[in-house]
């Protein structure tokens, strides 16, 4: 499924009516039958629409027509400005609801919408959808205040009115939804924070325009859903054997980190490499190879508890024997471990960055260029504050911009992990459904770079590999958290969903 921008979606509309005689007028009927399917499943009895005075709040006018047609629900509905202000198609809706005798009020004093709003079981936000292109304040900032304020549950129209639908920034104030019901295609506002914690669950509709349209207007966005992950998944033929199931060094660990590479390493194993070896510091081998017996270890004499460069032969040697390398979970931030990831950068085996490697990273991007196989980096936001350079405010704001500038600039996939983690390449986008609050522990990414490696071992292409990962990650957390509360969720708990992770995208 692909995730669209607004101005994509401007143009599907556009497309829809020049080229296929498809007027905007049945669109908005679709998207009124698309929000009456949701508005019927709250079972309520009172509903008010208020609308802007775009086509979103056209599609509310033609929302509270087929309520007052085809349902007893009783309807009022709340205008920010007269009928005639609305675009033709509006109109339209808006004779039928004069008609009608809906009960409606035109700019109605905030005393009188507070009353209203109380009166009512649900609200339906038309105010504004991706039409939005400025602040909003006076009586729109007022409005959606009150309506916030209100404590009644929310259905937004395509997209919460104030998140814009490009970049999930609030502009001035925004809809708090339970449910958004966007049209044809999602739109990135709703993936991205803060908009994400904005929209409440995401409804897609279908309202009509030709799929042929929609593909044309390739954006390069595309929903990481059950439907993706199941074609991503490796093939496992019945004769596969260890090797053909790839083998993976997994370099790592120091002295109190030594957890972290053990969930790693345990993630890659429990997520079908056929070969797994890992390197760690000497000084901590002892609490590593008891519990992680189905590995291989490669253990590096260590300096003051991290690894010590001069002795990393038998490491390199192994590096160049296997499919897939991942450094940095609990290596530590050492003189050494800087040149230890200079020297894997220069090998010619496809690698994956995490944790402490992506610290000794942003000290030596330039050698990014010079790789010749896929090179994985899995930042969450510190750490691709650090990559880019930016302050907090900066990155978050515009998060997309700079991702994109990042592998625009290095050749590398990049996995920009958070409550909706983004993989991206040059060009291409995708936005992980998957996953929950229950991910917000310490050892949560060492398990991602786990599976994320025993993935590429398996099928060497970097943009499916990193994206299959993320989704069986937080579909893993899913899954476990059926049974086991967020805060009880620890790295553990994570690994033992993986199997019922892969059992769930295996399945047709
Ligand atoms: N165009 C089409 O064919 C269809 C559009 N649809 C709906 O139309 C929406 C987009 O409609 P529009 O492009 O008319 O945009 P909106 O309905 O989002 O609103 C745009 C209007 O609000 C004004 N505006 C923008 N920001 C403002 C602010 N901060 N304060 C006050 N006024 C502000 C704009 O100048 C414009 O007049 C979609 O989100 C979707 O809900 C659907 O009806 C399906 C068909
Ligand atoms: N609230 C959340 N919702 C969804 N996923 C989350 C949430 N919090 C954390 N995660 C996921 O958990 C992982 C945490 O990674 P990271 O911050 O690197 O943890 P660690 O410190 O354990 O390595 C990421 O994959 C991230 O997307
Ligand atoms: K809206």
């Amino acid at each position: 499924m692909q995730v669209m921008d607004g101005k994509r979606m401007r143009e599907a509309d556009a497309i829809a009516l020049e080229e296929y005689q498809i007027p905007t007028l049945l669109l908005m009927d679709r998207a009124a039958d698309a929000l009456m399917k949701e508005v019927l499943r709250w079972q309520v009895k009172r509903v008010c629409i208020l609308c802007g005075l775009g086509n979103n709040g056209s599609d509310g006018l033609a929302l509270a027509t087929q309520l007052q047609r085809f349902t007893d629900i009783s309807v009022s509905v709340v205008m920010l400005g007269e009928g005639n202000q609305m675009p033709a198609d509006g109109q339209v809706y808006y004779q039928i609801m004069r008609a009608l005798n809906i009960r409606s009020f035109i700019q109605p004093g905030l005393e009188d919408l507070r009353l209203l709003l109380h009166e009512s079981e649900l609200l339906v936000d038309c105010l504004f959808g991706t039409g939005l292109n400025r602040g909003i304040d006076g009586l729109f900032y007022d409005v959606i205040e009150s309506v916030n304020a209100s404590g009644k549950p929310v259905i937004s129209c395509d997209i919460p009115s104030g998140i814009h639908a490009d970049t999930g920034q609030v502009l001035g104030t925004a809809v708090k939804a339970k449910v958004t019901v966007t049209f044809q295609n999602p739109k990135l506002g709703l993936y991205l924070e803060p908009g994400s914690l904005y929209c409440g669950d995401i409804v897609i509709a279908d309202i009509g325009v030709p799929n042929v349209v929609m593909e044309r207007l390739k954006s390069g966005f595309e929903l990481l859903d059950q439907e993706l992950a199941h074609r991503l998944l490796p093939p496992r033929a019945r004769n596969a054997n260890k090797y053909t199931c790839g083998t993976a060094l997994i370099i790592g660990g120091s002295k109190g980190m030594s957890g972290a590479l053990q969930m790693c390493v345990k993630a890659c194993l429990y997520s079908g490499c056929g070969l797994t070896t890992y390197a760690a510091p000497a000084c901590i081998m002892n609490a590593l190879t008891s519990s992680l017996p189905q590995a291989m270890s490669i253990a590096v004499s260590d300096k003051q508890g991290h690894f010590d460069n001069e002795f990393c032969d038998e490491l390199f040697k192994a590096a160049q024997n296997v499919d897939v390398i991942a450094f940095g979970c609990g290596a530590g931030r050492s003189e050494d471990v800087e040149r230890i990831l200079e020297r894997l950068l220069l090998i010619d085996k496809p690698l994956i960055i995490d944790a402490d490697g992506l610290w000794a990273l942003s000290r030596r991007l330039p050698l990014l260029k010079k790789r010749r196989s896929a090179t994985i980096l899995t930042p969450h936001m510190g750490e691709m504050q650090r990559l880019c350079a930016v302050d907090k405010n900066a990155l978050q704001s515009d998060v997309l911009r700079y991702a994109f500038d990042f592998v625009n600039e290095y050749p590398v996939t990049l996995v920009l992990k958070g409550m909706r983690t983004l993989i991206l390449e040059k060009g291409r986008l995708r936005i992980n459904t998957t996953g929950n609050e229950g991910l917000a522990k310490g050892g949560s990414g060492d398990v991602l770079c786990g599976m994320i490696t025993a993935l590429m071992a398996q099928q060497k292409q970097a943009f499916d590999a990193a994206s299959l990962g993320v989704y069986l990650h937080g579909l893993a957390a899913d899954l476990q958290s059926q049974h086991t509360a967020f805060y009880a969720m620890t790295a553990n708990e994570l690994i033992q969903g993986i199997s019922d992770a892969f059992l769930a995208a295996m399945d047709e």
